[in-house]
């Protein structure tokens, strides 16, 4: 029987999503997060393959807004939910949704497609390229200490519930947006997933516990969201504090969230993952080699629309080069690009027949896109070629970030 690719209607979305979970191993999630992931899908832009009643096959998309390089925010498509049933892998399922998905988006008119990738080996021959790194520490905090900035004594800590939190705790994230790289503005409802609070994802820890740094304002400066999980060791105490959320523009606020999470009673570890790969952390302990921190691939972005896609975000310095691109994937996006960065950092990319400077994949694009890859480090394991001399090292300075682009969570 031929498989059917369409667009999910409402009725259909609990059958597609227990395809999606068995497609993860079968192991359901709480009707929490169920609940949430429903209220926030987009049915239109979800995805099923059908093989007769069967749902094998989905992919999903959300409607995000991401800040680029600049402080802008570009339309993005935060792809979601893929999955193929364990009788119907690698026949082409997921190839087919890539493609219709891709052409999709292109007709939307977003620019940029943006994953979280459950094996990095999947998304790279679609056009994605890994775009941030998020870090994740274990500290050992018997033996780190923190070398906190003037004014943390300042800062007033409190515990408040979650929920009640909530909108200060919106502000600090709100005010984060512009100035990193990568993070999607949020959208009504993605609140609600900094919450999430059922007893899978505590695996034993507390609930979940929100602490807010006040500064001498007494407006709230930044927030973390944590639990604890006990442990009694043959020497004592030796709990852990996961921490889920840590949010803090200003350095004492922030300071004082991370010695206050340092400190607490009856534990020896601080656990975060997913932290910016430039966290100002490493900064505040005493002891970065017991801090373990340790970079994953996190955000994959592919540019949709190229030109569109390199206007949309600012540059460090002036530029002109000429760019051969290869994406196969989507042919639209192939050849010769001329990109052109004024002294206000804004960009003009258009066709172009000039000789070429630099030749590259759009997957390698999109890893330099959000300017936490460098082009010049992309040279170095060949993926960049230069071809005028000086090329590389002008467009790598103009790509760049000189704040690491990051994901804040997962989608
Ligand atoms: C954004 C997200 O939602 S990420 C979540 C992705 N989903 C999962 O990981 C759930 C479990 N896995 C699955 O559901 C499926 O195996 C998928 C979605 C990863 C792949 O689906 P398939 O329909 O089997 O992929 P398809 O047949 O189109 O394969 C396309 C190519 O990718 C390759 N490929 C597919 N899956 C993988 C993988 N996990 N690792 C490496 N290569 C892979 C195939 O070998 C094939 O290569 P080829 O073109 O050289 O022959």
């Amino acid at each position: 029987m031929a498989l059917e690719t369409r667009v999910l209607q409402a009725d259909e979305w609990d059958v597609w999503y227990d395809h999606l979970e068995l497609a993860f191993g079968g192991v359901p999630e709480s009707p929490e997060e169920r609940e949430l992931y429903k209220s926030l899908a987009e049915l239109e832009r979800s995805l099923g393959v059908w093989d007769g009643e069967d749902c094998v096959g989905s992919a999903g998309a959300f409607s995000f807004r991401l800040s680029v390089p600049g402080g802008l925010l570009v339309p993005a498509a935060g792809v979601t939910m893929v999955g193929v049933a364990p009788t119907h892998r690698r026949r082409g399922v997921l190839t087919s949704l890539m493609r219709r998905q891709l052409d999709d988006i292109r007709a939307g008119g977003e620019p940029l497609a943006v994953l979280t990738a459950s094996e990095p080996a999947i998304y790279g021959r679609f056009g994605y390229g890994t775009g941030t790194y998020g870090l994740a520490l274990e500290i050992d905090t018997a033996r780190v200490r923190l070398c906190v900035p003037p004014g943390t004594d300042g800062i007033r800590l409190r515990l408040v519930d979650p929920e009640k939190a909530l909108a200060d705790c919106e502000r600090v994230y709100a005010a984060l947006v512009a100035r990193r790289p990568g993070m999607p503005a949020r959208q009504p409802g993605w609140e609600r997933q900094g919450l999430l609070d059922a007893e899978s994802l505590r695996a034993g820890a507390s609930a979940l516990t929100c602490v807010v740094a006040e500064g001498p304002d007494g407006q709230v400066a930044g927030y973390a969201r944590y639990r604890v999980k006990p442990e009694w060791g043959p020497t004592g105490a030796a709990g852990t504090v996961e921490v889920s959320d840590l949010d803090a523009p200003d350095p004492a606020a922030y300071a004082a969230l991370w010695r206050y999470l340092c400190e607490i009673d009856l534990t020896s570890t601080v656990r975060a993952t997913g932290r910016p790969a430039d966290d100002p952390v490493l900064h505040l302990v005493s002891d970065v080699r017991r801090s373990r921190p340790n970079p994953r691939d996190a955000l994959y972005v592919r540019l949709v629309d190229l030109g569109a896609a390199l206007e949309a975000r600012r540059y460090g310095t002036p530029l002109d080069v000429v760019l051969e691109v290869e994406d196969a994937f989507c042919p639209w996006n192939e050849g010769r690009w001329r990109l052109r960065v004024g002294p206000e950092g804004t960009a003009s990319c258009v066709r172009s027949a000039d000789p070429v400077d630099l030749e590259l994949s759009v997957r390698d694009l999109g890893s330099a896109y959000l300017g936490g890859i460098t082009l010049t480090s992309l040279a170095g394991a060949g993926r960049v070629r230069e071809l005028r001399p000086g090329t590389l090292a002008r467009a790598s300075r103009a790509f760049a970030s000189d704040v690491a682009p990051w994901l804040p969570h997962g989608f």
